[in-house]
């Protein structure tokens, strides 16, 4: 049994109107590092989320009746216990999840970063006065929260992601059903242990683990009680939900592919660019949706910059998330590795040349050799998917318009990066890129300061930042007229 501080904190059941509960069925959580079964997870059933959403809309009634002070101060109980037990939270997501410890509490203290801002964020859920139309009329608009909010989120971030979405949902007075990936629910069940001992009240967050992602994913689409549906996994997914939340015009918040562009220009700061590389293309072992998909270096730098990151590459170590000194951890399972290995034969097919790793690695179950691979071209597979694993696809360039192009060249507008010191250069690139977010000498965007989000086919909305709070709220216009 995973050993933790407080073993409270590993709780198998689902959370349900502030009851923890069991019904016989169970579906298995499993270690990607050792394919051994940490977990056995209460398994809902659709109809059992149907009963869970009844609840949370009952306790909304009374929870967006507090004031944004007082929810405020709730979630800010909850983000010091999220604080206090960050080796325990940081330990069930690396057995579940796979990534290395120090990054696993790495990923805990990020997501509680936003259960912080949000917590300050919900005094300041502001309204408008505007000049009325006529003499007699005065218009006021108020800002209310949604109603109970249905999250469905991945499983590479089984803490923050949650985190991303709760915090702002309970902060402006909405109630929340969350429906963790099914390969990582403990994360989300610990955050609700620690929630229920913030005091939130029973109904307004709820987690609801189950096997069946189609159905659940279908109930909290076409359930007439829930008011939004936000969403981070894949663009496929997404439209599905899509489709899903029109019979009920459902709001949805969705953070959906990436495959980001990663420029690297002749007149960068290469030791800068190398570092940016390899936070923005191995964090999380490559598994995350802002990370460097595709990397294209100037004809310039293009041997130099090949060789100092293959330099940074041969220094990682591969491993089980909780040994010493391990930096990069196995893949979430079989078929990911599967689909990297079918990325990277593809580019060998088409005249690539693996210049590190490119191979599953001898420690068996799901651990992939971090990888680079030069002489890339646009006819490969890596060009134009996302590999979501720790190969480095470096791709050749020679001017700025062409690679603008190329970069833009995706159905995909996620983040983008690029590197160079040429102060025009930035400003131009940073207006052309087509992404939601673009890091520029920086491999690393993520905050929960700023607007995480995408367009094109990598989403709708915004989560993090000021203008996190939006998508869980509606706006309402009183029209005054005179009293006689
Ligand atoms: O896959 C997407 C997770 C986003 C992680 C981040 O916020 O950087």
């Amino acid at each position: 049994m995973l050993k933790l501080r407080d073993q409270s904190l590993l709780e198998t059941r689902a959370y349900v109107n502030g009851e923890w509960v069991e019904n016989g069925k169970t579906f298995d959580v499993i270690n990607p590092a050792t394919g051994e079964v940490v977990a056995k997870v209460t398994d809902l059933s659709a109809e059992e989320v149907s009963t869970t959403i009844d609840h949370a809309y009952q306790a909304q009634k009374s929870w967006k009746k507090l004031t944004g002070k007082e929810r405020g101060a709730l979630l800010r109980r909850w983000y010091d216990l999220m604080v206090e037990n960050v080796d325990d939270l940081g330990t069930i997501v690396c057995a579940e999840m796979g990534k290395p410890l120090p990054e696993a509490k790495g990923e805990v203290l990020y997501g509680a970063s936003f259960i912080e801002w949000f917590a300050e964020e919900a005094k300041r859920i502001y309204g408008d006065v505007i000049p009325g139309h006529q003499q007699d009329k005065r218009i006021v608009v108020l800002k209310q929260p949604i109603g109970v909010v249905g999250s469905i989120t991945p499983w590479n971030f089984p803490n923050a992601m949650i985190a991303r979405k709760v915090a702002p949902a309970l902060a402006v007075g909405c109630s929340f059903v969350a429906r963790p990936a099914e390969l990582t629910p403990l994360s989300a069940n610990a955050m609700a242990v620690l929630a229920e001992r913030a005091g939130i009240p029973a109904g307004v967050f709820n987690v609801v683990p189950s096997s069946d992602s189609s159905g659940v994913g279908q109930e909290l689409c076409a359930n007439e009680k829930v008011s939004k549906v936000t969403f981070t996994g894949s663009t496929r997914v997404g439209k599905i939900l899509m489709q899903q939340c029109a019979d009920t015009i459902k709001k949805l918040s969705l953070e959906l592919g990436g495959n980001a562009p990663f420029l690297v220009f002749d007149d960068a700061d290469l030791d800068a660019a190398v570092d940016g590389a390899m936070i923005a293309k191995y964090r999380n072992g490559g598994q995350t949706c802002v990370c460097a998909n595709r990397i294209y270096v100037q004809a310039g730098v293009y041997e130099a910059f090949a060789e100092k990151l293959a330099a940074k590459v041969q220094s990682l170590k591969l491993g089980d998330g909780f040994e010493e000194g391990v930096t990069t951890g196995p893949l979430i399972n079989q078929a990911a590795v599967d689909k990297v290995e079918q990325h990277v034969s593809d580019a060998v097919h088409k005249g690539a040349q693996v210049m590190v790793g490119g191979k599953p690695h001898e420690l068996g179950h799901t651990f992939f050799e971090p990888t680079i691979l030069t002489d890339v071209t646009t006819d490969m597979v890596v060009a134009r998917e996302e590999t979501f694993g720790p190969v480095a696809p470096l791709f050749k360039f020679e001017t700025e318009e062409e690679v603008v192009a190329l970069a833009n060249d995706s159905e995909f507008g996620l983040a983008g990066y690029f590197y160079s010191r040429d102060i025009a250069r930035v400003w131009r690139v940073a207006e052309e890129m087509e992404t939601g977010m673009v890091g520029i000498n920086t491999g690393l965007i993520s905050t929960e300061m700023a607007p995480f989000g995408g367009i094109k086919q990598s989403g709708l909305g915004r989560e993090g930042s000021k203008y996190g709070v939006e998508d869980f709220l509606e706006m309402k216009y009183l029209c005054f007229g005179e009293i006689h």
